[in-house]
């Protein structure tokens, strides 16, 4: 099977000044085969986020060349990248981005009914992430830690072949974070992959593979590394 994302090249500034940028991605190579978790870590400011942003689709990269799915995502129409997203991945926002008038459950069904697709399993999605009992209730009313996991149910639920996590167990106990690294990890499999943004190392580690990044470029990837080898090329920037 071809790779469900490849990237080469990715580049990005931002700008800071007047007629200044800065680099934040340095020219980034990235791929993800069918039912494999990747991981990607690096210390804070390194770029991450970013770097999800662009593959995903919902930052256009300055340079370099991303594919989803067969479809190159520069040049794209507006109209065909919203497709391509809605039809191919989920996104967990490390702010959740739950609509607060709506209740639990309804949050959950969103992307089916705006895709127009028969409705997910809402009550089992809400059972995976521990909270059956809060679906008739506004995000509101949750703590962090519960609208993270709706986050979660809703991008499960709606069963895309990618999802991206942007520190999926950041307001999460370790007890909570480690269920929901299971669901992660179980969901990547198959035609399903998962890639993972996270400050956890012991987190990055359940993924097939890791990629540090320092400074917007990539200075180590591991195949199936524990979570001391990810922090010792964390630290060393070895290329392993
Ligand atoms: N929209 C933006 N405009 C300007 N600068 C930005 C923007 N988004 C990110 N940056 C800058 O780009 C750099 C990388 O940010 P990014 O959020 O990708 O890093 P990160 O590794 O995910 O960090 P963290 O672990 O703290 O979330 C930072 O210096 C940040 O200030």
């Amino acid at each position: 099977m071809p790779p469900l994302l490849h990237a080469t090249g990715v580049t990005k500034s931002y700008p800071v000044d007047r007629g200044t940028t800065v680099p934040v991605l340095r020219g980034i190579d990235v791929r993800l085969e069918p039912g494999e978790m990747l991981s990607i870590v690096g210390p804070s400011g390194s770029g991450k986020s970013t770097l999800l942003y662009c593959l995903a689709g919902l930052e256009a990269a300055d340079g370099g060349e991303i594919s989803l799915a067969g479809a190159r995502l520069a040049g794209l129409p507006a109209a065909r990248l919203a497709r391509l997203r809605r039809d191919t991945l989920g996104f967990v926002f490390q702010s959740y981005n739950l609509i607060p008038s709506l209740p639990v459950r309804e949050n959950v069904a969103l992307p089916a009914r705006l895709a127009k697709r028969r409705l997910p399993d809402v009550a089992g999605a809400l059972a995976q992430v521990g909270l059956a009992a809060h679906a008739h209730k506004r995000p509101g009313s949750l703590s962090g830690g519960e609208q993270q996991r709706v986050a979660i149910a809703r991008v499960l639920a709606a069963g895309p072949q990618l999802v991206f996590a942007d520190e999926p167990t950041g307001a999460l106990d370790s007890v909570t974070g480690g269920q929901v690294l299971d669901l992660l990890r179980g969901y990547a499999s198959g035609s399903r992959s998962v890639v993972l943004v996270t400050h956890d190392l012991a987190a990055a580690a359940r993924a097939d593979r890791t990629i540090v990044l320092r400074d917007g470029a990539v200075v180590a990837e591991l195949r199936g590394a524990s979570g001391g080898e990810i922090l010792a090329a964390f630290e060393g920037g070895v290329r392993a």
